[in-house]
């Protein structure tokens, strides 16, 4: 099976310092990856260039079987869907919830004088159903919660039916409710052999959602470890990577860390 997200000896520096250092990495369509990391460790630069949104400095990145540098990224940028905090900053707080899911079709933010066809109009109220937002639909995007608003980004970037599925932190700052609610969604989503391929970056084991498959590890711009799930989601390697003795366990399918 082709690989979805190839990484060969990739380094990222930024003003001289090195962000991320000799990454090798695949993931394929089948598989739903977390990446894990303390911060600063190089998360986010990771998920950017697997979203086709910067560069390596060196080594070689194929996304979706076009290599970076010598593609055209606007070919291979629609394919992909990415749900950041950065990209939800850009859409205006007026916008209808309905129009910042439908605006994903056109790859614009923040509606303006697009003809929208009656079938993207359906898959927009799909999705959204698909996310527990339907009641939601003529609200401003603005006047939601934090869970209301980080569904809608992931309801956004799954609008387009992307062949590979990119989530920067989705519960952060979500309240237990909001999380729990976002897990089960994402768990659902994650186990539909119709999904595409998903990474996610996360800070808490405890947000890893049920039919996740394999974890990479990020220290310091270095992969530290990574694989199958079980075989990287354990207290040694989570102790190791934070620099702090951790007791990992597993229960009905999700994790729990704390301190030993
Ligand atoms: N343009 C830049 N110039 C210099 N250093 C940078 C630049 N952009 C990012 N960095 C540094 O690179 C490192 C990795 O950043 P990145 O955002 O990828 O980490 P992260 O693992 O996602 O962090 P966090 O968990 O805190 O979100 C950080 O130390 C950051 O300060």
């Amino acid at each position: 099976m082709a690989s979805v997200l190839s990484f060969s000896d990739v380094s990222v520096t930024r003003n001289g310092t090195t962000i991320l250092d000799s990454i090798s990495w695949s993931a394929e369509a089948s598989d739903r990856w977390v990446i894990l990391g303390p911060n600063g460790a190089g998360k986010t630069t990771l998920l950017q260039l697997a979203a086709a949104q910067i560069h390596p400095s060196s080594g070689k990145v194929v996304v979706l079987e076009s290599t970076l540098g010598s593609a055209d990224v606007f070919d291979v940028r629609p394919r992909i869907g990415f749900a950041s905090t950065a990209l939800a900053r850009r859409v205006p707080n007026s916008e209808r919830v309905i129009d910042v899911v439908l605006t994903a079709a056109y790859s614009v933010t923040g509606r303006w004088n697009e003809q929208y066809e009656k079938v993207d109009l359906r898959r927009a109220r799909r999705v959204l159903a698909e996310w527990s937002l339907s009641h939601l639909e003529d609200r401003r995007f603005g006047d939601l919660s934090d869970g209301e608003q980080k569904r809608v980004q992931i309801a956004r970037s799954v609008m387009t039916d992307p062949e590979l599925l990119l989530l920067d932190e989705p519960a952060a700052s979500l309240d237990l409710g909001a999380r729990e609610e976002l897990v089960q969604l994402l768990s659902g989503y994650a186990k539909a052999e119709s999904a595409p391929a998903i990474v996610m970056v996360t800070h808490h084991v405890e947000e890893i959602p049920q039919g996740f498959t394999h974890a990479l590890i990020i220290t310091d711009g270095t992969v530290h470890s990574a694989g199958k799930i079980d075989d990287v989601v354990t207290s040694e390697n989570l102790s190791a990577a934070f620099g702090l003795e951790l007791i990992i366990t597993k229960d009905a399918g999700r994790y729990t860390a704390r301190a030993a």
